[in-house]
């Protein structure tokens, strides 16, 4: 068992429930297109280029701690980039999202699935090493697609608005699709082992589209996965895991259950409303809607400030995003959003 480095931090302290002065901050995507040196030192280099130079990757993972001061990185990695490493052909389309080239339709594709072992990403070893040595005293999250995402992604081909494959799938082959994400589950557990024994002090599992579930369908279907997956880092380490998804609302609990430190809010559901439906046993993560970073700063410091008001009746919480930075966002604006959440000690 590798004990948590940075215990102490914020972040770390919050997602323990333990008591912290003022919530930590960080943003979903906050390394990436908002941020203008993120664009130069992407030129002329391709998404998975980028995530295999370990140079480059700790170089992105830490402009946005540089340039807004945020409490906590978090690796600058995609969700796809375990599920190319164990072979699968895929491909980060710019402005569209992941493209799988022969998508995942029957038991055969499962060969193409073979299990993620760390001989298989020396490179995020390498970059979570040199990343968390730069980092000095501000946390490193690792993160993993969870079963269901990574399994929309495969069966669907690319992104999804109504996921029709791959609940056809889930519903039609209830057994090809638990073989699928109990795949997928080693892969993300591992990916997420991998980082946190590299250095990484906590990891986010993103399922991102479960919201497109029903609670019932979320319990037969997927929690067991997920579960799975957050049980092996708990197994190999005591760093706090997050568990984070869009639309979950109906799910938070079901989510905290699946082995979750801390759940992350989207913004359609107050931070009040969230602890009532977690009780005691969770922290949270949320819950600023990415848009109203285009507001007037009146209107934005008056949601931050009832955001962070709201955290306070929570068991533990972890100013964020309710889901990632847009990449039209003034990146000034976020600057401005940590100094003010910074500001707010009690
Ligand atoms: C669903 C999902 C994906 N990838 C991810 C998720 C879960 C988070 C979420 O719900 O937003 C996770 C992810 N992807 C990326 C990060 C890195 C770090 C960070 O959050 O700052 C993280 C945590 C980099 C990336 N991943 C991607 C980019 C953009 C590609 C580029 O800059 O060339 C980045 C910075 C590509 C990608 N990959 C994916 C999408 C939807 C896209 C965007 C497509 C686009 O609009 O161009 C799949």
């Amino acid at each position: 068992m590798n004990a948590s480095p940075l215990a102490d931090s914020l972040l770390v302290r919050a997602a323990r429930r333990q008591p912290v002065p003022r919530p930590p901050v960080w943003f979903m995507r906050q390394a990436g297109r908002s941020l203008p040196e993120y664009r130069a030192v992407r030129e002329g280099t391709t998404m998975f280029e980028a995530c295999r130079d370990p140079e480059l990757t700790t170089e992105i993972t830490l402009q946005p701690v540089r340039r807004h001061g945020v409490d906590a990185a978090i690796f600058f990695s995609d969700i796809v980039v375990p599920l190319a490493a164990v072979g699968v052909d895929v491909d980060l389309v710019a402005g569209v999202g992941p493209v799988v080239a022969e998508p995942f339709r029957t038991r055969a594709d499962l060969d193409r699935l073979p299990a993620l072992t760390a001989e298989h990403v020396p490179y995020v070893v390498e970059a979570v090493r040199q990343t968390v040595a730069e980092l000095g005293d501000t946390p490193l999250i690792g993160f993993a697609g969870a079963p269901f995402t990574l399994a929309s992604y495969l069966v669907e081909g690319g992104p999804s608005k109504s996921h029709e494959r791959t609940k056809a799938m889930m519903y039609g082959d209830p057994q090809l699709w638990h073989d699928l994400c109990d795949r997928l589950a080693q892969i993300a557990g591992t990916y997420m082992t991998v980082q946190a024994q590299a250095g990484a002090s906590a990891v986010q599992l993103f399922d991102s589209w479960v919201g497109a579930l029903p609670r019932r369908v979320y319990e037969s279907c997927v929690q067991e996965h997920s579960r799975r997956a957050l049980g092996m880092v708990a197994e190999a380490t005591d760093v706090p895991r997050i568990h984070f998804g869009v639309g979950t609302g109906e799910l938070l609990h079901l989510m905290g259950e699946a082995g979750a430190d801390v759940v992350g809010v989207d913004y359609r559901v107050s931070l009040l409303d969230a602890v009532d439906r977690l009780g005691p046993s969770y922290a949270v993560q949320g819950n600023l809607d990415p848009a109203l970073l285009f507001a007037p700063w009146e209107v934005l410091e008056r949601e931050v400030r009832r955001i962070v008001d709201e955290g306070r009746q929570a068991p533990g919480h972890v100013f964020n995003l309710g889901h990632g930075v847009l990449p039209a966002t003034d990146p000034s604006v976020l600057t401005r959003v940590v100094e003010l959440v910074h500001s707010l000690g009690q």
